[in-house]
C-alpha cells in the first residue's frame, strides 16, 4: 500500500466510525464515575455496553447527547465533536439518534400514533411542517408488527407492545444511530426475545447503527456483533459474546453467570 492508499484508508476507517470516545473522565465530587474510558461504535455494528448497576452505563450516554460535560476527553458523535456544539446543533444531532430508554415512556393521554407523530412534530423543520406524517407512523409501526394499534391509546396495550411502540417511535425519524439503554429490561424472557428480533431486523433493514446498555447476557449474545465491558470506570475488555465468553479473567467471566 502506498502513502496515498494509507491516507484514503484511514480516512475511510474514520468515516466509519460513528461513536469515537476517547480517555473519557466524569466524576461528581468525590465519586469518579469514569476515569479515563474509550469506546467506538462502527457504522452498520450493534454494539453492546455491559456494566453493573452504578458503573456509569447512562452516565456514558448522556455525554454522548451532550446532556453530561466531561471532566476530561473526547467524545465524537455521527462525526461532530460534542463539546463544539451550542443547543441548535445539539438538537439536530439528536434527530439523528433514536433513543430507546428504561421504561419507554409512551404519553398516556396520546395515542399511539399521536405519540409516534410528536417526534415528527418535534423536528418539524427536517420534514416540513405539512408533510404528511400518516406514512411514516404506519411504516413504522409495521416494523414492530402493530399497524393495526394505530388509535389505541398506551393503556390498552400491554407491556410488549408498549416497549414496541416506543421502538417504533425510536425509529420514525430514520435515524442513522439508535442508542438502546436496557431494551428488555422487565420484559418475559419470550417478548423479550421478540424485541431483540425486533432490534436485528432493523439493524439489517435500515444498516442502522446502534448501542445498547444490557443487563441482558442473551439480549447481548443475539443482537451484538461487539461487546464493551465497563468495569471501574474504564473499558476493561472487548471483543465478540464468543471471545469474551472464552476468557479466562475472573472478572469478565463474572459477566456471564447467570
Ligand atoms: N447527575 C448526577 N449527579 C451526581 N451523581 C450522579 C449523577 N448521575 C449519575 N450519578 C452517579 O454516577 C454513578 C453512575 O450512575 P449511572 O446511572 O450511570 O449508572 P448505571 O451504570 O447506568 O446503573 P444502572 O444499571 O443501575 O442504571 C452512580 O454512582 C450515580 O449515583
Amino acid at each position: 500500500m502506498n502513502e496515498d492508499q494509507g491516507q484514503i484508508r484511514a480516512k475511510d476507517e474514520l468515516g466509519n466510525q460513528v461513536i469515537k470516545i476517547q480517555d473519557l473522565h466524569i466524576s461528581f465530587g468525590d465519586n469518579h464515575v469514569l476515569k479515563g474510558f474509550n469506546m467506538v461504535l462502527k457504522k452498520g455494528e450493534n454494539l453492546v455496553v455491559m456494566g453493573k448497576s452504578g458503573s456509569g452505563k447512562s452516565v456514558l450516554i448522556k455525554c454522548m447527547v451532550g446532556l453530561i460535560t466531561p471532566d476530561q476527553g473526547h467524545v465524537e458523535v455521527l462525526g461532530k465533536d460534542i463539546s463544539t456544539l451550542d443547543q441548535h446543533a445539539l438538537d439536530e444531532l439528536r434527530s439523528n439518534i433514536g433513543f430507546l430508554f428504561q421504561g419507554s415512556a409512551l404519553y398516556d393521554s396520546m395515542t399511539v400514533r399521536e405519540n409516534l407523530e410528536f417526534p415528527m412534530r418535534r423536528h418539524r423543520n427536517r420534514f416540513g411542517a405539512d408533510k404528511d406524517t400518516l406514512p411514516y407512523v404506519m411504516e413504522a409501526l409495521e416494523n414492530v408488527g402493530l399497524a393495526h394499534t394505530l388509535d389505541l391509546m398506551p393503556a390498552e396495550l400491554s407491556g410488549g407492545m408498549k416497549r414496541r411502540v416506543a421502538l417504533a417511535r425510536a425509529i420514525i425519524l430514520r435515524p442513522k444511530l439508535i442508542m438502546y439503554d436496557e431494551p428488555t429490561s422487565g420484559l418475559d424472557p419470550i417478548t423479550a426475545k421478540e424485541i431483540i428480533e425486533l432490534m436485528r431486523n432493523i439493524q439489517k433493514k435500515y444498516g442502522t447503527s446502534a448501542l445498547i446498555i444490557t443487563h441482558d447476557v442473551d439480549c447481548a449474545r443475539v443482537v451484538s456483533e461487539r461487546m464493551v465491558l465497563l468495569v471501574d470506570g474504564i473499558n476493561y475488555a472487548e471483543g465478540t459474546y464468543g471471545e469474551l465468553l472464552a476468557s479466562s479473567d475472573p472478572m469478565v467471566n463474572a459477566f456471564f453467570k447467570k
